[in-house]
């Protein structure tokens, strides 16, 4: 299958004050496929938020190449980037960020209205539509105050389809989230994966991790391991089993 998403040799470091300086991503090669649904795991700190920043071209790596859809965007104009990201690109956080003095309904469509791609007509529709999916069409008028954390990680998920991006980053999408919440949102970021969209998600939860297809690990800047799990089938039924091989597996990277 056909290569997304490919990072070669990144590294990224921050300078802090004068004289201090970090290199958080050392020499960091990936590759994903299209299609593929992949979560990054690790212990705190070693550096899984700052790979999805600087893979996605939220943040400029310090050196090596990152290639989307073919093409280099380490070295892409920041209005180049960001038409990237807005048009090709999703992406869900922990913390949510959506507009307060807007509607939820007004949350979702504002990038599409940016990208100025289609009708406000369409984009209302689609809008609509993916509401009606996640099961939250209801609160199309209602302000952010108005729901609860769950809904407001699918206003996330409606907010981040919008312009039918070929790839979907969350960021701990779930793990603001009580587990009921966390599985609900899961299944349908599988389904959307079903669907054809790439995800690459960052958790700390084994529950999420072992419903994606391939794991990565991550320990002081670098990937030093992957399991391959293969396309999870809700109808499979073996959430169980997966999540047993991704936990032994986790003891012996010493998660
Ligand atoms: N903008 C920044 N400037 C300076 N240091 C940063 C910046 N962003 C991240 N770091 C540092 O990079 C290191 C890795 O952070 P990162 O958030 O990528 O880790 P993580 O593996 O996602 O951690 P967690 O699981 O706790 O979210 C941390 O030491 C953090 O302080």
């Amino acid at each position: 299958m056909e290569t997304i998403l490919e990072a070669k040799d990144v590294s990224k470091t921050f300078v802090i004050g004068d004289n201090n300086q970090q290199t958080i991503l050392k020499s960091i090669n990936m590759q994903m496929k299209k299609g593929e649904m992949v979560a990054v795991m690790g212990p705190s700190g070693s550096g899984k938020s700052t790979l999805l920043y600087n893979i996605s071209g939220m943040d400029r790596v310090t050196s090596g190449s990152v290639r989307f859809n073919n093409r280099e965007i380490s070295s892409l104009s920041e209005k180049n980037l960001s038409n990237i990201r807005l048009n090709r690109m999703g992406f869900i956080f922990q913390d949510i960020y959506l507009l307060k003095n807007l509607s939820i309904f007004d949350n979702i469509v504002l990038s599409a209205y940016l990208a100025k791609n289609e009708s406000r007509d369409k984009i209302n529709q689609r809008a609509l539509e993916l509401m009606k999916k996640m099961g939250i069409a209801e609160l199309a008028n209602h302000d952010i105050t108005q729901a609860s954390g769950g809904q407001l990680q699918r206003v996330a998920i409606c907010r981040a389809l919008i312009n039918q991006p070929d790839i979907v980053f969350g960021d701990e999408p779930t793990g603001a989230l009580n587990s009921k919440a966390a599985a609900d949102i899961m299944k349908i970021l599988a389904e959307i994966n079903e669907a054809g969209t790439t995800i690459m998600l960052v958790t700390h939860d084994v529950k999420i991790a072992a419903k994606t297809e391939r794991v990565f690990y991550m320990l002081d800047g670098n990937i030093v391991g992957e399991n391959q799990l293969g396309k999870y089938k809700e109808s499979n039924n073996d959430s169980q089993i997966r999540e047993e091989i991704l936990s032994n597996w986790l003891r012996k990277m010493d998660f």
